[in-house]
């Protein structure tokens, strides 16, 4: 079993309120259980926007490393990935969350399970419930596909193969990233044990999630949340947005929440918290959310990409010296997403070694 879904089943949800999302189609109007309170409003005035950087760009790595430790977030164009298969993957996404409820519903996440439809797993730390429903898959869907559309084998076979194709894309994208991150730190690839040939057998663990903002029927869209501030807990995320509006928004210490701009055909790459442990803190780990629109239905597409299977991440040893201590202990992504189901975003402390925390 792989540690994601371990660390899953040690973490059930147990209240199915948090696991079934909303009829969004029969719902007329933001429910009170959807609408949020303390959502702070945008500031349209904020400047500057999320680097751009194409990966021809003899300079790409320098780039890399500057929009990695000022800002934890990037666009990339010139990755390589067929502009065909980003659209085939948002019309499957389309799709499926255009389904009935309840034949979504068939292909529901068990409370202890990693894959399948439900709401965003965060859910649970908050009063209100968001504006978003989500599909997530490791590996062939198939068994969910089955699902969703019982008599239509086509729809099956069309799904599962635009999606296995977009994983397999997904993780060489993902792990050429990784590299220019890791070496644009100065570490060398040597360092990094389990990106060894010999290693080969250490996989990388990797989740791929559709996301679905289906319209908001209030036209105070700023009541509803579509998938609220959380960080990754990955190395890195590659996102590919549809194009129709500009609802994600990272957030920027001392400016505030700025929009992410979907570019067609570019993608957005975040860093994730294990990133910023391996680099040890130079690399920001992003704050990021969803707001809602009452115009278009939005889709995304998340794939996530960490260390294999009981990989212990630490600070690199390049970077440390005398005035530059390891800010964090060795950490697993099941360590880390154990303490992350029951205190969210203050898991990090939790590995600092300048902060004591009761665990
Ligand atoms: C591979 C991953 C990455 C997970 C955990 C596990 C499966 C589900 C992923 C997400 C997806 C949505 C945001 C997030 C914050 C969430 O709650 O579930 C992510 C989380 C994380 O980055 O920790
Ligand atoms: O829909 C998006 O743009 C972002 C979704 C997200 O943050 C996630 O899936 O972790
Ligand atoms: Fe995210």
């Amino acid at each position: 079993m792989n540690s994601i879904l371990e660390s899953f089943k040690s973490n059930p949800v147990h209240d199915l309120n948090h696991i079934i999302p909303l009829d969004f189609k029969t719902a007329n109007n933001l429910p009170d259980s959807h609408k949020w309170t303390d959502h702070p409003i945008v500031d349209p005035f904020t400047v500057g926007s999320v680097p751009i950087i194409d990966l021809s760009d003899p300079n790409a790595i320098s780039l890399i490393r500057h929009a990695c430790e000022k800002w934890g977030v990037f666009q990339v164009t010139n990755h390589g990935i067929p502009l065909n298969l980003l659209k085939q993957v948002e019309l499957q996404t389309l799709r499926l969350f255009s389904l009935p409820a309840d034949q979504k519903v068939s292909a529901l996440r068990s409370p202890d399970g990693i894959t399948g439809y439900g709401q965003p797993r965060i859910s649970v730390f908050f009063p209100k419930m968001m504006w978003s429903e989500v599909f997530s898959m490791m590996g062939s869907p198939m068994e969910h596909a089955t699902k969703l559309w019982p008599h239509q084998h086509d729809h099956q076979a069309n799904f599962c193969n635009i999606m296995e194709e977009y994983q397999k894309e997904m993780k060489k994208v993902s792990e050429k990233m990784f590299k220019l991150m890791v070496e644009s730190l100065g570490v060398s690839l040597e360092e990094v044990e389990w990106l060894k040939p010999t290693m080969s057998c250490k996989d990388p663990q990797t989740l791929l999630q559709l996301n679905s903002y289906p319209v908001c029927p209030e036209s105070d869209t700023s009541r509803a949340m579509g998938f609220a501030p959380h960080t990754d807990s990955s190395f890195l995320t590659v996102l590919h947005q549809s194009t129709t509006t500009s609802d994600l928004q990272i957030f920027r210490d001392n400016i505030g929440w700025m929009p992410v701009h979907p570019i067609s055909g570019a993608l957005v790459v975040n860093v994730g918290d294990l990133m910023h442990i391996l680099s040890n803190g130079q690399f920001n780990t992003v704050l990021h959310r969803v707001l809602v629109n009452n115009t278009h239905h939005r889709v995304s597409a998340a794939y996530f990409y960490g260390p294999p299977r009981d990989v212990k991440i630490s600070p690199s040893i390049n970077l440390i010296d005398h005035d530059h201590p390891p800010l964090f202990c060795p950490v697993s992504w099941k360590e880390l997403l154990d303490i992350r189901a029951k205190h969210y975003n203050k898991a990090l402390d939790f590995f600092r070694n300048d902060i004591v925390t009761a665990k």
